[in-house]
């Protein structure tokens, strides 16, 4: 899997006139990379993760998903929005094989697909129940195991954790990576949650607000296993730091503040 996004513009028209949301933004995400795109509010991060999907299209630029461009949705690219979208009145299984259906995927195929992925969630045992008897977590990590049902070459994530608490969204991020392990499945996550971003990738394209654009692309490399502990070494407050001044707009902006 290998997507390409290049020279992208996107326009809306207003009552005002045109709105300029992404500003020639150019990407690259390498099979079985997980990578985030972290902006303020208006920066254009769901734009362009609805461009990739295929739900809108480019003013200009163009979108390449193993070189071929996209053309509108497709399962090769899964998506999980922040709300969650389960059908109330499916079961959670039913949830999850919904869009298999879709594809003429054989009934035995799907249960097995099914079980497959509510057991990487682990919710097997939540097979029967309906979303609302679940919690948000647990909603959410069935949108998940939709999303991966598909077998996607690449998953999308519209801010995944925006509506979970605090507590919750910790154990949601790192329930995220061991399943990214799990699957080696290519991930890009869109947030405003600097936080986030430095604990869950591997690579941070960080944009500007109004119009988007990519302002810098950081690695992160941090030594050792990703534990919750790790959110307070120095070396993880140093990323964050330096991206939170890049989204204030700040050039130089590396240092960790003496008292945080
Ligand atoms: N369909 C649309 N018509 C007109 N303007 C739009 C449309 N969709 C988005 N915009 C504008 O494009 C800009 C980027 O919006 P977008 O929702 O992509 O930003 P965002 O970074 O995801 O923001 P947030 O974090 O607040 O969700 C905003 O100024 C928004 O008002």
């Amino acid at each position: 899997m290998h997507l390409e996004v290049n020279n992208l513009y996107k326009r809306f028209p207003t009552r005002r006139g045109s709105l300029l949301a992404l500003d020639n933004i150019n990407l690259h995400i390498e099979e079985g990379e997980f990578v985030c795109a972290v902006g303020a509010s208006g920066s254009g991060k769901s734009t362009l993760l609805r461009l990739i999907a295929g739900l809108e299209m480019p003013s200009s630029g163009e979108i390449l998903v193993d070189r071929e461009p996209v053309r509108g949705p497709g399962s090769d690219r899964g998506m999980v929005f922040q709300n969650y979208t389960l059908y109330p009145w499916m079961t959670v299984a039913k949830n999850v094989g919904f869009g298999l259906k879709l594809q003429g995927i054989s009934a035995s195929e799907r249960r097995d697909r099914v079980a497959y992925y509510l057991e990487i969630v682990g919710l097997s045992q939540f097979a029967h129940a309906l979303p609302n008897e679940l919690s948000g977590g647990m909603k959410q990590r069935v949108a998940i195991a939709r999303a991966l049902a598909s077998r996607p070459k690449i998953l999308l994530m519209d801010e995944p954790f925006g509506a979970l608490d605090v507590q919750t969204k910790e154990i949601m991020q790192q329930f995220l990576l061991q399943i990214w392990e799990q699957t080696g499945t290519t991930i890009l996550t869109i947030t405003h949650d600097v936080e986030e971003a430095v604990f869950l990738s591997e690579r941070i394209y960080v944009l500007s607000a109004r119009p988007g654009r990519v302002r810098e692309q950081i690695k992160i490399e941090l030594p050792g296993e990703r534990t919750q502990a790790m959110r307070r070494s120095p070396a993880f407050q140093q990323y964050k730091y330096r991206i939170m001044g890049l989204l204030r707009g700040e050039e130089e902006c590396d240092e960790m503040p003496l008292a945080v």
